[in-house]
């Protein structure tokens, strides 16, 4: 298991993951020189190209998605790539696949960039040319189904060739910088952890808020909307992480055993615990942008938006709400967790006038990747009447922090693991087939009780249903 990979097979190699992302990231790793000298890289398509041409397709992508100051030399890089076309819906061709992979030195990473549909017929191909064996890892992206039986007949598929520890799926939340900070911030220091309970947080709040609309990408999100999108995946993937036990070790097996509890002690939503939206015609930032039906070119009761009131059902979690909420045309691009504090058990202060707020721990993932803790401090002067007290951050700016680190692509910290072999921050089968469990019981109540999502004006913070989810708890969103 523990190999280095020599050859990189990159199914869906003309996609636009691909040309946005996963070349980028290759290219970024190239050039910092993180990559094996011997790692080949194939990319594989129905698109008929020769090598040359799959160059010159990757070196336009290269030109077009990764930023000027990060380009540097290409030529050596386009020297790894090859291309092999294939329909991977048939046999036939998957032993020309095999002779343009060739033998590995050491091993093969397969990456399936590609529709999850195509998953079965692939790696049923992969088989029957023999490129299954001992030194080949798997990687999935998402999505991993559409609901927890589809999710476990692709694992199914998947584990026929591999096995789970060679199975390594994308979320690609995980390989964001101040997501792994998450696990610094808690375990690296001792100031919070004796905090981080029911007994001291109040509450927390996870928001994953988009500017952007459907992105082209228009039947896959009709059909999914924001709860399968994003919070069967990267939301849950965030709680977790805030939520989990202390792993004893950073590794694969000991922090997926403790995210996998947390997803399981998940409470199942009731009625009322939930708000799902939809835009209409709006404004972001000063420009128009047209309602969700007008881009869809259809009606569509579609959710993108959802607020979410989730319980972790457990003794360090018990009476704490996450409130979760993400969505699409929201003023603006952020993702963020809000850890509140409780109150101060007794205010010294109260006879002096002073008025008090409870302690909070923003952690910024982006676009600003920053952590700021309020505090009470006091207000500088010689106030006769009493004292004066006001809310003060700390605040720490990672860029500021650590000047001179580059701004990664999150794929170029997972397929850097993934040609490496460490599982840490992938998804594993368990935690995928719990996040799905309760995806699906959500669904299902929304079913039951005809819930249709509430329109929101583009712009906004999502329907009023959502700020009122939050406020009958006495709980206001960050903004
Ligand atoms: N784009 C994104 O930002 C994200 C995408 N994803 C997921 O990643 C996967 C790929 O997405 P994306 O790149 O956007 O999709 P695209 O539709 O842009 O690309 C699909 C790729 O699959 C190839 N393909 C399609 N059918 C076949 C076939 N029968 N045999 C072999 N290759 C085939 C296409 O090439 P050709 O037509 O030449 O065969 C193309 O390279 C999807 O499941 C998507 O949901 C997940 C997160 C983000
Ligand atoms: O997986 C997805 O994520 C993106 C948001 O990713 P981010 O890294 O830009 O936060 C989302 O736009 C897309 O709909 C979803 O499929």
């Amino acid at each position: 298991m523990s190999f280095t990979a020599d050859r990189l097979l990159l199914f869906g190699a003309t996609g636009d993951l691909a040309q946005r992302m996963l070349l980028p990231s290759l290219f970024a790793l190239d050039a910092d020189g993180l990559l094996a000298p011997d790692l080949k890289i194939i990319g594989t398509a129905r698109s008929e190209m020769t090598d040359g041409e799959y160059r010159n397709f990757a070196r336009a992508a290269l030109e077009k998605y990764l930023p000027a100051d990060r380009r540097g030399r290409m030529a050596e890089f386009l020297n790894r790539l090859s291309y092999q076309t294939l329909d991977a819906t048939t046999l036939e061709g998957y032993d020309d696949l095999a002779k343009k992979v060739g033998t590995p030195a050491r091993g093969l990473a397969i990456f399936l960039s590609t529709a999850p549909s195509l998953f079965g017929p692939t790696i049923r191909g992969l088989q029957s040319a023999g490129l299954t064996g001992e030194n080949v890892r798997m990687c999935l992206e998402k999505p991993l189904g559409t609901d927890l039986a589809s999710s476990r007949e692709i694992n199914d598929a998947v584990a026929g060739a591999f096995p789970e520890n060679r199975i390594f799926r994308i979320d690609h939340y995980l390989g964001k910088e101040t997501v792994q900070n998450l696990l610094a911030l808690r375990f690296a220091n001792l100031m919070f952890e004796p905090l981080w309970n029911a007994a001291h947080i109040d509450h927390v709040q996870i928001t994953v808020a988009e500017t952007v609309g459907l992105e082209g990408r228009v039947a896959f999100y009709d059909d999914a909307g924001a709860i399968r999108d994003m919070v069967q995946n990267h939301m849950l993937q965030l709680l977790a992480l805030v939520a989990m036990e202390p792993p004893a070790h950073f590794d694969a097996t000991a922090v997926r055993d403790e995210k996998v509890k947390v997803l399981r002690a998940l409470r199942p939503v009731i009625a009322g615990e939930t708000v799902t939206g939809q835009y209409r015609a709006g404004a972001i930032g000063g420009q128009a942008v047209p309602g969700y039906d007008e881009e869809l070119g259809k009606p569509s009761d579609t959710e993108t938006f959802v607020a979410i009131k989730a319980h972790v059902d457990n003794w360090r979690w018990k009476g704490v709400p996450f409130y979760l909420r993400t969505g699409k045309r929201l003023p603006k691009r952020v993702t963020e967790i809000v850890i509140q504090f409780a109150c101060v058990p007794h205010s010294i202060f109260a006879g002096r006038g002073a008025t008090m707020q409870p302690n909070r721990l923003v952690i910024g993932i982006q676009p600003e990747e920053n952590i700021t803790l309020s505090l009470m401090a006091k207000v500088p002067g010689l106030d006769r009447e009493g004292i004066r007290l006001r809310q003060v951050p700390l605040n720490i700016a990672m860029p500021d922090a650590f000047s001179g680190a580059v701004r990664r692509i999150a794929y170029e910290r997972l397929l850097l693991d993934l040609v490496e072999g460490d599982q840490t921050l992938f998804v594993r089968r368990d935690e995928v087939e719990a996040q799905w469990e309760w995806i699906d019981a959500i669904r299902s109540l929304w079913a039951t009780e005809g819930l249709t999502p509430k329109t929101y004006t583009a712009g906004s913070w999502g329907p009023s249903a959502a700020i009122a989810l939050a406020e009958r708890d006495g709980v206001t969103w960050h903004e």
